[in-house]
């Protein structure tokens, strides 16, 4: 049974890479009017998950369903390292992505603070401003699910808070909102459910409040406590990437 006011399901999602298993039986539903938080440990399963949900990788078993309005753009997807063809300013990039779903570019710079930089080469931003690009993309046509991978990823303070604000406000615009970060006080500030994932497994999924009873203090203490201390699966895929 599925609630309508859900727009994405994940169910019994299971992917391997070889002989690597990099997800095992994950369901999850991403609300409308919400901020869902996956975190985890380097090499956890957070960005296979995300691209998974997004549609741009295929589940070895399992699905994801899109149960949200229709749209034009029904899913924005920010990469964990987006790129831009080089040779373009920011705003003829952006341009060029909101002209394919009738959206407005100066709108979209102005969100994500770069409507200080409009004529600046894509190759010329910095690896931050080339984030905030990548997430002005992910808002064009105002798709009804995001999800970002790591969109504070390398932020500075000030500018980390203001991408969890615009996160914020999109869940309370009704959007569904999917979200990885290693940020984990901004992920208690910001989400509304916190799924934590540890080798390719969902060992909780619950809010930030439930999360944090579980060891009395912050996030990061029920993380510690969640996730087991060993990094060699990292190390072992590594190679076979
Ligand atoms: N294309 C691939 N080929 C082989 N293994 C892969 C591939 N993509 C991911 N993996 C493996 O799947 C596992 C999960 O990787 P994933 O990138 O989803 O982790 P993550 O939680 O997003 O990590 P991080 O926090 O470092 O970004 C890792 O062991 C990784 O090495």
């Amino acid at each position: 049974m599925t609630d309508k006011n859900t727009y994405l399901h994940a169910t019994d999602v299971h992917r391997t890479f070889g002989d690597v298993t990099a997800l095992s039986d994950v369901s999850i539903d991403i609300p409308a009017g919400s901020v869902v938080a996956l975190i985890g440990p380097n090499g956890s399963g957070k960005t296979t998950l995300l691209r998974i949900l997004a549609g741009l990788l295929a589940p070895s078993d399992g699905e994801v369903t899109y149960d949200g309005p229709d749209a034009t753009r029904p899913l924005g997807y920010l990469p964990q390292a987006p790129t831009f063809r080089p040779g373009f300013s920011t705003r003829e990039t952006i341009a060029f992505y909101a002209r394919l779903v009738d959206d407005d570019p100066d709108e979209l710079l102005d969100r994500v603070g770069l409507d200080r930089v409009p004529d600046r080469r894509v190759e010329a931003l910095s690896g931050g401003m080339t984030r905030l690009l990548g997430i002005a993309q992910a808002l064009a046509g105002d798709p009804p699910v995001l999800a970002l991978d790591e969109p504070a990823s390398g932020l500075d303070p000030g500018m980390s808070r203001r991408v969890f604000d615009i996160v914020e406000a999109l869940a309370e615009d009704g959007h569904s909102v999917v979200v990885t970060s290693h940020d984990l006080p901004l992920v208690e500030r910001a989400a509304d459910r916190v799924v934590v994932l540890d080798r390719g497994e969902v060992v909780a999924a619950d809010t930030p409040a439930a999360l944090r009873e579980r060891t009395g203090g912050p996030l990061h203490e029920t993380f510690t406590s969640l996730v087991e201390a060993d990094d060699s699966v990292a190390i072992r895929t590594e190679a076979t990437r």
